[in-house]
């Protein structure tokens, strides 16, 4: 590492050339999304899809049958999964060569998610694409929460995407035909993985942990030929959502008040379009990509040059929004007290 930089010292001191390359790279960076051609391809390939039965995985479901997928969805409730399986065989693209099941299995037990990605392996051979998308939230004030639904908001949100990829990837590394094209891994976090406020201590971590994995089997995935990527969502408008709005305390519904939220539709088709474009962090709205600018850390870069000038910007940002947000508790605290244990 020193001995690369050294040399990139030394040479910048010698050759003009350089400094004109700082300029050009970023520049190409720029518009190879306009030449890099489809980087998610899923016709005739099989795609596993975890919470495929409702909401954002069932919308994802019915997109990749319409692009010609094989698809398999995994949830615990069967009769949720059959009505889904028979709304996402009706969007398949062609109904005579694609193939659909529903395994059920709880996400949060590692021998039921091994056992669930063997019968799909027995099935339809090895995945080419596993995007875990199983997940759930309990908003709620840290200090009223049991231990026991704590550590439960860890087990259905990060658990589930740790044990999801790590049957997949023993899988797609020990499949015994190769293909030509990389597989790959898809994870669903959250946009509070990069900005957490008041209300989602219970969830917030396990999603910012999803993106600490995203990062780390990003670069041991190049060993396998494996692309990981990883969807930030917002607020989708779901069944998930509804429920969480009735337990929801009115103060996180005030700071999260600025975002409309999407449909599962809207939210499916724009992480399916930056997958094609071959993105590794992927936000689906403005704020979302706002979010993503201001917290980059190490994470790799979509766009090289545009993601930078983002994040200068959003260290500015951050000087009013954090603010303003904090604005919102203590006035909060001033008009209606410290909520007693247990209210919302
Ligand atoms: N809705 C929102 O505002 C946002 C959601 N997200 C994330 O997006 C993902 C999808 O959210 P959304 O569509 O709202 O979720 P929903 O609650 O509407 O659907 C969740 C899906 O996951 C399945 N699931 C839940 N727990 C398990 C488990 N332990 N084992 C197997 N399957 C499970 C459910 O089926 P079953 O219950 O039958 O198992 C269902 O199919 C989640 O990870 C969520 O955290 C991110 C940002 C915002
Ligand atoms: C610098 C940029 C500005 C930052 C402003 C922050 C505004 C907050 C809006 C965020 C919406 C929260 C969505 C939570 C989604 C979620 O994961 C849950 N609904 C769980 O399902």
């Amino acid at each position: 590492m020193s001995s690369v930089l050294s040399t990139i010292t030394t040479q910048f001191q010698k050759s003009p050339y350089l400094l004109s390359s700082l300029i050009a790279v970023p520049l190409f960076a720029f518009a190879m999304p306009l030449f890099g051609g489809n980087k998610f391809p899923v016709k005739g390939r099989l795609v596993v899809i975890t919470g495929g039965s409702q909401g954002m995985g069932k919308s994802v479901a019915i997109l990749l049958a319409k692009k010609g997928a094989n698809v398999a969805i995994i949830a615990r409730d069967q009769r949720k999964l059959d009505l889904a399986l028979e709304e996402i065989k009706a969007a398949a693209a062609d109904p005579e060569t694609q193939k659909f099941l529903a395994v059920s299995a709880d996400m949060t037990d590692h021998a039921e998610v091994k056992r669930a990605y063997d019968e799909i392996n027995a099935w339809g051979g090895c995945p080419d694409v596993s995007w875990s998308i199983a997940g759930s939230s309990t908003p709620g004030y840290f200090k009223d929460m049991s231990p026991t639904q704590l550590e439960s908001q860890m087990r259905t949100n990060y658990f589930s995407t740790m044990h999801c990829a790590h049957a997949a990837l023993n899988l797609m590394t020990t499949a015994p035909n190769k293909p030509t094209y990389p597989r790959q891994l898809v994870f669903t976090s959250s946009v509070v993985a990069f900005y957490t406020f008041t209300g989602y201590a219970p969830y917030a971590p396990a999603k910012a942990a999803i993106r600490s994995l995203a990062d780390s089997l990003r670069q041991e995935c190049i060993l396998y030929d494996i692309n990981v990527s990883c969807c930030f969502p917002a607020t989708i408008l779901t069944p998930g959502f509804e429920a969480e709005e009735l337990i929801k305390p009115e103060l996180t519904k005030i700071l999260e008040g600025s975002d409309e939220g999407q449909t599962p539709d809207q939210v499916a088709k724009v992480c399916v379009k930056k997958l094609e474009e071959g993105q590794f962090l992927i936000t689906t709205n403005f704020i979302g990509s706002l979010m993503r600018a201001a917290s980059f850390g190490g994470s790799m870069r979509n766009n090289l040059l545009w993601d930078t000038i983002m994040a200068w910007v959003l260290n500015f940002v951050w000087w009013f929004v954090r603010p303003i947000m904090d604005m919102d508790v203590h006035k909060y605290k001033k008009t209606k007290g410290v909520p007693p244990p247990g209210s919302k």
